[in-house]
């Protein structure tokens, strides 16, 4: 059965074979003069400055991105009752947090059907979703050790309000970010099964040694998982070393149909005890864009950045990967 046409696979036809999504969301706070060092992280911008996610969402798509992905990627109830919140009030946020990436959606797409000055395509709204270990908030996104006591269960009652809130709101999409290992996969796929999910997702998993997810696990059997669903438009990876993309869409492409995107940080690596980045083999703008073009020619057709890029690196990307349609 061939792949059912939809949002995404419109925008990917539209850019001419490869879209783009934006790039690190909280880099680009924290470079705006943002503290985020909390708990929270990016989210806590929610609370403390939500017209800086407004203007930062701007800064991506007058760069061209096609995708913008939401501030909410550690925005999670439990995470904002520790702070205090009521749960009410943490399900504002979370609401919120699609409804900002909307607005500037939207007040870009009037703006630019008003003045075009450049081939821009209408961008979708993706609501980050976060793994488990994003939420905990000490690397497990990155080792996929959950530990014994949470299973498929826990990982399904984590992750359920929190999708029915952000559907709720009226996104294009959900964009699923770090998912560390098989079982968090097979949660998120039941629960867009179970919760009826009307529209497509996006799977993006994290690696820390270039061949398999961030657990040890292989990535045949996380996408053998994910393969079942058909909620699941895009798979892929985000916040990888750019180094390690190349190979791992060759691997994917032996495992999937689906559409593979990638957004991989720059290089750098996150200490997640220390909580900071370390500095190794770093790929500047110029360097990231001439390797996407690679990850473009291997298959992959949602290319973007995560962690350190900013809105310079999806500027360059836009201008090399899209071949979109002409000034509208
Ligand atoms: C640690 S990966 C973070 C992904 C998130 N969408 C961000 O760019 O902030
Ligand atoms: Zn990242």
């Amino acid at each position: 059965m061939g792949v059912r046409k939809g949002p995404v696979e419109d925008l990917i036809d539209r850019a001419g074979g490869c879209a783009v999504i934006d790039g690190g969301f909280a880099t680009q706070l924290e470079l705006e003069g943002a503290d985020i060092t909390d708990p929270l992280w990016s989210a806590v911008c929610l609370i403390s400055d939500p017209d800086l996610i407004r203007r930062v969402h701007l800064q991506y798509l007058e760069a061209g991105a096609d995708i913008i992905v939401t501030s909410s990627y550690q925005a999670t109830i439990p995470g904002f009752l520790s702070r205090g919140l009521s749960i009410e009030a943490g399900e504002r946020l979370l609401q919120r947090s699609v409804q900002l990436a909307l607005e500037a959606r939207d007040s870009f797409w009037k703006a630019h059907l008003r003045a075009p000055r450049r081939s821009y395509d209408r961008a979708l709204v993706a609501a980050s979703v976060g793994s488990y270990g994003a939420y905990l908030a000490d690397g497990s996104e990155y080792s996929g050790r959950y530990g014994p006591d949470v299973g498929l269960e826990k990982l399904k009652d984590f992750h359920r309000r929190r999708l029915q809130i952000f559907v709720g709101a009226g996104p294009d999409m959900l964009a699923f970010e770090t998912i560390p290992n098989k079982i968090e996969a097979q949660a998120l796929v039941e629960l867009l099964d179970e919760e009826q999910i009307q529209i497509p997702s996006l799977i993006c998993f994290s690696s820390v040694d270039g061949e398999h997810v961030s657990s040890g696990e292989s990535f045949a059997d996380c996408l053998e998982i994910v393969n079942k669903s058909e909620k699941v438009a895009a798979v892929g990876l985000n916040c990888v070393p750019p180094q390690f993309i190349e190979h791992l869409i060759c691997q994917f492409k032996k495992h999937t149909d689906k559409l593979i995107a990638v957004y991989p940080n720059s290089g750098e690596i996150w200490d997640g005890r220390a909580k900071k980045w370390l500095p190794s083999e770093c790929y500047g703008d110029e360097k990231f864009t001439a390797l996407a073009k690679r990850w473009r020619e291997c298959g992959a057709s949602l290319v973007g950045g995560c962690c350190r890029t900013t809105p310079s690196t999806i500027r360059s990307l836009s201008a090399a990967l899209k071949s979109g349609p002409p000034l509208s």
